[in-house]
């Protein structure tokens, strides 16, 4: 799916799909912030939602709100790149920003479930790279839903009994991170896409690079 852009040195290179996944309250947001904030070259693909706004959320920047019959006609007229019910709310991947910064040869962060990343990996298998976020424990998971203070008591029980079966995708994932402190977590997650942004096969600049520097050796 993705064409070209150029890397940070300069050698041309498809640009990937990075994906991260967590039971509710792992902390995927908070790593995609992170990553966004300190990553140039990265655009996050911001998803289509019919669940209610949280305190705090910016329509356009964390998700597009959108109602169900919108949602349904987005998906209906191939605008999707993906998409599922997840906690009986729809969300889903707009397909024209996510091709068009990978054709500008940008990598896309995608915060979606393993629904989504299933669908992805069967349309670009290549191009996708997954993060599977696990919490230290079921403890720390219930503390960090209830510490966000913004879902209620009753959708935190939803998402504490979703967890188990979230996490029960976890092997499907090319990396798994453990997230018990932030600062090393995102090292982890940073060190995955930088190796990742290296590799041989998406370097599709490397050819030409190494015979213009065995050109030189000739020279
Ligand atoms: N398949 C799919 N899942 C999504 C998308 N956007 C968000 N999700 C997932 O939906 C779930 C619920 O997200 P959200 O309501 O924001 O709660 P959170 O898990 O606490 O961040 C999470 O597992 C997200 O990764 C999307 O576009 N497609
Ligand atoms: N390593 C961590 N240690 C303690 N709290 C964390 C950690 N990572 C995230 N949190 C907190 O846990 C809560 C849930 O994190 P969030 O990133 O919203 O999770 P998710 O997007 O997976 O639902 C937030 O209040 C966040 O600040």
């Amino acid at each position: 799916m993705a064409t070209g852009g150029h890397g940070t040195d300069g050698v041309e290179r498809r640009g990937l799909m990075f994906v991260l996944s967590s039971p509710s309250g792992a902390g995927k947001t908070t790593l995609s912030r992170l990553l966004m904030e300190r990553t140039p070259g990265l655009k996050m693909s911001v998803s289509a939602t019919t669940r209610p706004m949280r305190p705090g959320e910016v329509n356009g920047k964390d998700y597009s709100f959108v109602d169900k019959a919108t949602f349904d006609a987005m998906a209906k007229a191939g605008e999707l790149l993906e998409w599922a019910t997840v906690f009986d709310n729809s969300y889903g991947t707009p397909r024209g920003p996510v091709e068009a910064a990978l054709s500008a040869g940008q990598d896309v962060l995608f915060d979606i479930d393993w629904q989504g990343t299933q669908q992805l990996r069967e349309k670009a298998r290549a191009d996708v790279v997954s993060v599977f976020i696990l919490p230290p424990s079921a403890a720390d998971l219930e503390k960090r839903l209830h510490s966000r203070a913004q879902d209620s008591d009753e959708v935190i029980r939803k998402r504490m009994s979703r967890a188990s079966h979230e996490m029960s995708h976890w092997a499907e994932y090319d990396y798994i991170v453990i997230n018990r402190d932030v600062d090393e977590a995102f090292a982890e997650v940073q060190s995955i896409l930088k190796a990742e942004r290296l590799k041989r096969e998406r370097r599709i600049g490397l050819v030409g690079f190494v015979r213009s520097l065995q050109g030189q050796l000739q020279g």
